[in-house]
């Protein structure tokens, strides 16, 4: 990739002798771009504007069957019961794994040098540099390697077929925290495996201690019902199918049968999915709230329940589906299950919730709570809103290899975007709220594969989503959220791998210019003068980090100074949530999502009135 700070500088961003806000864009400098050359290997040419569902679907992860160990390569079917296939089995309180299948493997594990799967980047190593800090009572010792034991030695071979050589800062912390019994709340930065910081210990201790009995029904019930053992919740159906993804590496071989459900899919195949077996629910809260309604789910036997994304899930409005599933079904109380809640972020609001619904519990944060990785370089640029267009295609003509994110903020722009870069040419297709199941699954699959190597996304796609060779992610809206800007830049950057996050602001985002440059400063990155000056103007108007400032904190618990074994030290940033194009529709039943459309009223810096009025 072209030097970032060269193809920048070569925009003449920030160029004291252009204009007042140094961006001139290529209209106005009389540059006369060369026609691209017609790259559309992948779709056809320019004449395919219809969107971008015609790219066509599939890669890796098969993108969509819900219920991938009912396709090619799933097949855990043996439950408890040992019900064939390559899953194991529970007998006798006895863990009996199926045999070894090496079809399967190759599909789940993929072959080393497959691109399409995740490996780890040659920054992977210093995740062992970012201090960690883990609060609460007797937190116990970290390990320092995979080896089994601590691990079950079932998901021990797992974790070695999935190439995991060492475990990221939040599995050291997870997997010992879990097998005391213990409740966690975790927040670690975006790419730094909190996924595996979820499932391992989970699985692991799953493995060794096995289901709990099924209630006895006294054979009246004519209907089959769910007993999982674990229940994972994340806030959108592509992030639970992801989860679900990564379960099924981990679970191949042993008696824990993962299933997903979420909104939005025909719930039929889901049941069916289900009655096979289903240990380890992923599920957005709108759908299994609906299953529990229906009597297809009893969540009685579960031992461990995971908040993934949990600051999300409130956002999007989840919360009395979350407090109806976990205190008013049948669900063991605070104490008898083990809660995990987890994400990059961690606002107040969300650690409230955690008293609700964590017991004497471990608060583990990974850096700087919200903190963005230093393995992602990132440009904020000065370009108004009417120079958007020249100043991308800008940036993708001087670089397009590798997969590009593009952010914006309402789904009408997504689809225009996308048909403008189309009709320059360029692969590109969109994910957003409005777009069929479908048509989001053919343009994640796409843009996995790199057959569409620009994905534009509303918000909808800004966390959790793992998808490898992102080298690069555009803010071509900024979001009103600073935490929403950590998580999507979080896409790249992954595993240690390096990518870049290129940033448009201009004077309608002055509200979040305090928030950014707290964030270019934590992660030692260049802080542009005219953003240190909308920062110090918009301050004027208004104090501290209220308004798009910093969500998360540390261990709220802290802040009363009533207990702390901190490892390091941190620090309490006050929280805010802003408005952007949050709901999107995704997952269980959330409706479709909100836009704040563009035309937003510009004011100078500093006016405060005229910059807030549609904050
Ligand atoms: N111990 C490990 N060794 C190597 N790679 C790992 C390890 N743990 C996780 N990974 C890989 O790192 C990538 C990022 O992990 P994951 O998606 O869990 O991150 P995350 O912290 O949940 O990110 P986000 O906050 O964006 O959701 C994945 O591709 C995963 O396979």
């Amino acid at each position: 990739m072209a030097d970032l700070t060269e193809q920048v500088q070569n925009l003449s961003i920030n160029d004291k002798n252009d204009n007042k806000h140094g961006y001139v864009p290529p209209h106005l400098r009389g540059a006369n771009r060369a026609p691209r050359a017609n790259n559309n290997a992948g779709n056809g040419g320019s004449s395919n504007r219809g969107g971008s569902s015609f790219f066509g679907s599939n890669n890796r992860s098969g993108g969509s069957s819900f219920f991938g160990s009912s396709g090619g390569r799933g097949g855990n079917r043996g439950g408890r019961g040992g019900r064939g296939g390559n899953g194991g089995a529970w007998i006798d309180g006895k863990h009996v794994p199926g045999r070894k299948n090496e079809r399967m493997e190759m599909e789940l594990f993929g072959a080393p040098e497959d691109p399409s799967f995740q490996s780890s980047g040659i920054n992977f190593d210093h995740y062992d540099d970012i201090p960690v800090e883990a609060s609460g009572e007797n937190v116990p010792d970290a390990i320092t390697e995979f080896t089994s034991p601590p691990l079950d030695e079932l998901l021990f071979e797992n974790v070695q077929l999935a190439r995991f050589t060492k475990p990221t800062p939040v599995q050291k912390y997870s997997i010992p925290i879990v097998a005391a019994g213990r409740d966690l709340m975790a927040c670690a930065q975006t790419g730094s495996g909190k996924t595996g910081g979820f499932l391992f210990p989970v699985l692991s201790e799953s493995f060794k201690n096995g289901p709990s009995p099924t209630p006895d029904n006294g054979g009246y019930s004519y209907q089959r019902k769910a007993y999982p053992t674990a229940v994972i919740m994340a806030p959108t159906r592509e992030l639970a199918t992801q989860i679900f993804d990564e379960a099924k590496k981990f679970c191949y071989r042993s008696w824990v049968k993962p299933c997903v459900v979420y909104g939005g899919a025909p719930v039929g195949l889901q049941l069916r999915e289900m009655e096979r077996g289903c240990d380890l629910l992923v599920a957005t809260p709108g759908r299994l709230n609906d299953l529990l309604e229906r009597g297809k789910i009893s969540l009685c036997n579960v031992k461990y329940l995971v908040l993934d994304e949990a600051d999300r899930m409130l956002d999007m409005g989840f919360e009395p589906q979350i407090r109806h599933i976990v205190e008013d079904c049948d669900m063991p109380q605070v104490g008898e299950r083990q809660t995990l809640m987890f994400s990059a972020t961690f606002p107040d609001d969300i650690q409230h919730l955690a008293r609700d619904f964590l017991a004497d519990y471990i608060f583990l944060s990974v850096g700087r709570v919200g903190s963005t990785s230093e393995n992602i370089t990132q440009k904020i640029m000065y370009v108004d809103d009417m120079d958007k267009k020249s100043a991308l295609l800008d940036l993708l003509s001087a670089e397009n290899e590798g997969l590009t994110l593009i952010f914006v903020e309402t789904k009408r722009e997504a689809d225009n975007l996308t048909d403008f870069l189309i009709m320059q040419d360029f692969r590109a297709t969109a994910i957003h709220g409005d777009r069929t199941q479908q048509e989001r699954e053919r343009a994640l699959a796409a843009f996995r594969s790199g057959r569409a190597n620009l994905l534009v996304a509303t918000a909808v796609a800004a966390r959790g989503l793992d998808i490898p060779n992102v080298t690069r992610v555009i803010n071509y809206d900024l979001p009103g959220d600073v935490d929403d800007y950590v998580h999507r830049i979080g896409r790249t950057g992954r595993a240690g791998n390096t990518g870049t996050a290129i940033a448009f602001f201009n004077r309608n985002n002055s509200n979040i210019a305090k928030g950014l440059v707290e964030i270019l400063e934590e992660a030692n990155q260049e802080v542009p003068q005219f953003l240190s000056d909308a920062m110090r103007d918009s301050g004027r108007s208004r104090s501290g980090r209220g308004f798009g400032g910093r969500g998360g904190s540390r261990d709220y618990r802290k802040q009363g100074g009533s207990f702390g074994a901190s490892r390091s030290g941190g620090s309490s940033w006050g929280s805010s949530r802003g408005g952007s194009d949050r709901n999107g529709g995704w997952g269980g039943s959330m409706g479709g999502g909100s836009s704040m459309g563009g035309g937003r009223s510009n004011g100078g810096w500093g006016n405060s009135s005229a910059n807030q009025s549609w904050w």
